[in-house]
């Protein structure tokens, strides 16, 4: 089943781009990654999705309800943290949460405690005495206090230290495993990488590819790099399957997709002094697709 169904989803502000065309689905238990540059669409698309703005045409359901006409019966189903949280900065974080957690029909008072502990969050503080991360932090508590089914992520991490992160991860990951389906937008391919089943990519307001991460880092691609005895011309590399060809004197490096004989055939020909093989990280499988585009 799919909780999400984003179709031909357009949103224009006046003139300029916002998104365009946009359709992707999310399955129900899936942690979807949403990711593009700065200014691709992720924020405009997760605005739309939740009817903070309204699209300029297409449609969006969610749990197979109407984003805009069943609007705030989704909400209660849904957490949501956006890229950037403005609080009121004289209230103490308890007193906001409590005053988040009064919206649902649930007594939140437990988890709200048990997420406290493991982000490490000080509930008698006032929001003004937070730094950046701290206030993050809130973000993440007042987004999953209500165990939400489907849990909507803008860039999350920003903030937060490496090792919050990882406890962040953590605690989604646990969600994740108690049945919620996580979207995950994020400009961060790392954190793609290792958080999610899926990947939707934007650019410029499109979708260029919706791939499994599985499929994006196999997909047949290998990250080969040799290190030649005299000085090789890098142009023999100049055939299909064949791209992000590097050269740094006597180092080439390239992806290739395709039969691994024939790669082997014209790497025979040449005298190597060492040779690579590996894997290439979503980074580098992330411009190839970027580049196959333009
Ligand atoms: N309120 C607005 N008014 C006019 N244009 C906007 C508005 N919000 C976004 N845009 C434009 O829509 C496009 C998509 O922006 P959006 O914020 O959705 O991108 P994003 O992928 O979330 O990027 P970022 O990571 O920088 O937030 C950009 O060209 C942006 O300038």
């Amino acid at each position: 089943m799919n909780v999400i169904e984003i179709k031909n989803l357009t949103k224009t502000y006046g003139s300029s781009r916002g998104i365009e065309d946009v359709s992707f689905s999310v399955e129900e238990g899936e942690i979807f990654g949403f990711i593009g540059p700065n200014g691709a669409g992720k924020s405009t698309t997760l605005r739309t999705m939740l009817s903070i703005i309204y699209p300029t045409s297409g449609s969006v359901t969610i749990f197979g309800k109407d984003s805009v006409k069943d609007a705030p019966e989704i909400k209660k189903e849904i957490g949501y943290l956006p890229s950037e949280v403005f609080y009121y900065d004289n209230m103490r974080v308890k007193d906001l949460l409590k005053y988040s957690a009064s919206f649902y029909k649930k007594d939140c008072r437990k988890r709200i405690a048990e997420m406290a502990e493991i982000m490490d969050l000080d509930l008698n503080k006032k929001i003004d005495d937070l730094s950046y991360g701290n206030r993050k932090k809130v973000g993440i508590v007042q987004g999953l206090l209500h165990e939400p089914k489907l849990i909507i992520l803008d860039e999350p991490t920003g903030g937060l230290d490496p090792l919050m992160q990882q406890k962040f991860f953590e605690l989604l990951k646990e969600e994740n495993r108690k049945g919620a389906t996580i979207l995950f937008s994020s400009h961060i391919l790392s954190e793609v990488q290792k958080m999610c089943d899926r990947v939707a990519i934007i650019k410029e307001g499109r979708i260029i590819a919706v791939e499994k991460i599985s499929t994006l880092k196999e997909n047949n691609h290998k990250k080969i790099r040799i290190e030649t005895k005299i000085p090789v011309d890098a142009a023999i590399f100049e055939f299909t399957g064949v791209t992000n060809v590097e050269q740094d004197e006597n180092t080439i490096s390239f992806l290739y997709s395709g039969d691994i004989n024939v790669i082997m055939q014209k790497l025979a020909g040449i005298e190597l002094a060492n040779l690579w093989v590996e894997e290439p990280d979503l980074e580098e499988i992330f411009m190839h697709y970027y580049e196959k585009e333009e």
